[in-house]
């Protein structure tokens, strides 16, 4: 990053004079009201011009510094008073929202969604702090600037820093999506390492900037074991404030059974998705409902059901995977999104939504102490609990078995990033995640 930055050849002098009368007046601006900003390189390297004299001579190369400190970017370093104008007066006060991953596929979806007032509304304001690396630093530059060019109303602040105790600092949603793809020859257990360290980092930087309400939604994968591991690492932030992303196998076995049964994919309510978000997860099809009826009254095929079906959702990633070239993008953060809403709205009566959540005094006998994906319901204040009135029988509870036994696993495999001791990896050879085939 230690590189020259040159103001592009292109501009003319009056295009660029007017360059500089506006970051010139946004400097003014913003020193005045906000001490905590620092500019980004880009914009030092203009000011600098117009700093260094009125008249403007051949572009000065300005030495880029790297990247440390988390910087708000462009427009986002203008203050404003939201209380001033009509149209904003009656807005909420703005959240922080901290997304790690932010110059990956998944956020570049998933961010616009979020300026746009899809999750939390047209009244609530939004700040973005992106978390990106030396490696990714451009790049979220080039989304910063798509954040800025798309003059979404709701969109106050953008920052991007490569800093978790920064980015992270008073944040009320951190949508952790960054992670490490298990390349060729990778053993799951390294895999599980590697990430599992990127997990830890970031649950140490929740514990210490955070808001202590913050919700942690986990998306990178191993996601379940990757949130246990942030969950253990942020100890004053309540382990149920956790979630892993089993949203998107949800929506996949909604639309699959919807399919079967020749509805439109909004008649299916009631799906749980049990379990690892790997192909030992349990899509629930004994509590499915079908326009209100139970799945098995509407889809009376029991092998479908449990073969091709389970199946299907088990696998939906990997063939994804096969046909694109790279994994679900836009599908993870549409369901990113309804994770969010799920939490921030009341459900529906009589419904339920899955999410990975911590195992701590749950009603169906799961083993304690994992984030197991499970059917749960909100008030819409962000919090939840879970569903207690389900039915269980013999293959639902032995598959169910099968995706705990493989979280137990994964569990002492990463001991030495939970602080339980040395980890001892024993990890079954039949399970893998959604995209691995
Ligand atoms: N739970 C779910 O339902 C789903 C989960 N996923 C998972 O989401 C994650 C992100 O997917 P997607 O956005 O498509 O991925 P991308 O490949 O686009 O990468 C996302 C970000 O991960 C970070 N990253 C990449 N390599 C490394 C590394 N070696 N070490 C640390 N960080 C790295 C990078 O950010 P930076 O350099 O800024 O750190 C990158 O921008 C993956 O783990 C994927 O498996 C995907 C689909 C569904
Ligand atoms: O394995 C992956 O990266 C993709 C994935 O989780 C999914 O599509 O469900």
């Amino acid at each position: 990053m230690a590189v020259a930055e040159f103001i592009p050849s292109s501009f003319s002098s009056s295009s660029l004079t007017k360059t500089i009368s506006l970051y010139s007046s946004q400097l003014l601006h913003v020193s005045t009201h906000k001490p905590r900003l620092s500019l980004t390189p880009l914009r030092r390297s203009k000011i600098c011009c117009s700093v260094i004299s009125n008249e403007v001579q051949a572009p000065v190369p300005v030495a880029k510094e790297p990247i440390k400190k988390t910087e708000c970017f462009g427009v986002f370093c203008l203050t404003y008073d939201l209380k001033a104008e009509e149209e904003t007066s009656s807005w909420k006060k703005l959240i922080n929202v901290s997304v790690s991953g932010a110059a990956g596929m998944i956020a570049n979806h998933l961010l616009f969604k979020l300026a746009s007032g899809e999750v939390f509304g047209s009244d609530q304001p939004v700040a973005l702090k992106l978390l990106g690396s030396e490696r990714s630093i451009q790049a979220l530059e080039g989304v910063a600037m798509e954040l800025e060019d798309s003059l979404f109303p709701l969109l106050r602040e953008v920052s991007i820093g490569i800093d978790p105790y920064e980015v992270f600092q008073d944040a009320e949603w951190a949508l952790l999506i960054g992670a490490k793809p298990r390349g060729p020859g990778m053993e799951r257990a390294g895999l599980l390492d590697i990430n599992g360290q990127i997990f830890a980092e970031q649950g140490k930087a929740l514990n210490a900037v955070a808001s202590r309400n913050v919700k942690v939604i986990v998306v990178g994968n191993p996601c379940n074991t990757n949130a246990l591991i942030c969950l253990k690492n942020a100890p004053d932030i309540p382990a149920k404030n956790f979630h892993a992303l089993t949203r998107l196998d949800e929506n996949r076995a909604k639309c699959q059974l919807a399919l079967k049964a020749g509805v439109f994919y909004d008649k299916v309510s009631n799906m749980t998705i049990w379990g690892n978000h790997s192909t030992t997860q349990v899509p629930d099809f004994l509590n499915a409902k079908i326009n209100g009826f139970p799945v098995k009254d509407v889809i009376r095929d029991s092998k479908w059901l449990e073969e091709e079906f389970t199946e299907k959702i088990q696998k939906r990633g990997g063939v994804l995977i096969q046909k694109w070239g790279r994994s679900s993008a836009a599908s993870t953060a549409v369901s990113v999104v309804d994770a969010m809403r799920s939490l921030v709205t009341p459900t529906p009566e009589g419904d339920w939504f899955s999410t990975g959540v911590y195992t701590n005094g749950n009603p169906y006998g799961i083993a304690e102490d994992i984030v197991f994906s499970m059917p749960c319901r909100s008030k819409g204040d962000g919090d939840y609990e879970l569903v207690k009135d389900v039915l269980m029988d013999d293959y639902l509870r032995s598959r169910i078995k099968k995706s705990e036994d493989e979280l137990l696993a994964e569990k002492r495999c990463v001991a030495h990033l939970t602080g339980e001791g040395i980890a001892v990896c024993d990890l079954p050879g039949d399970t893998m995640l959604p995209g691995e085939m």
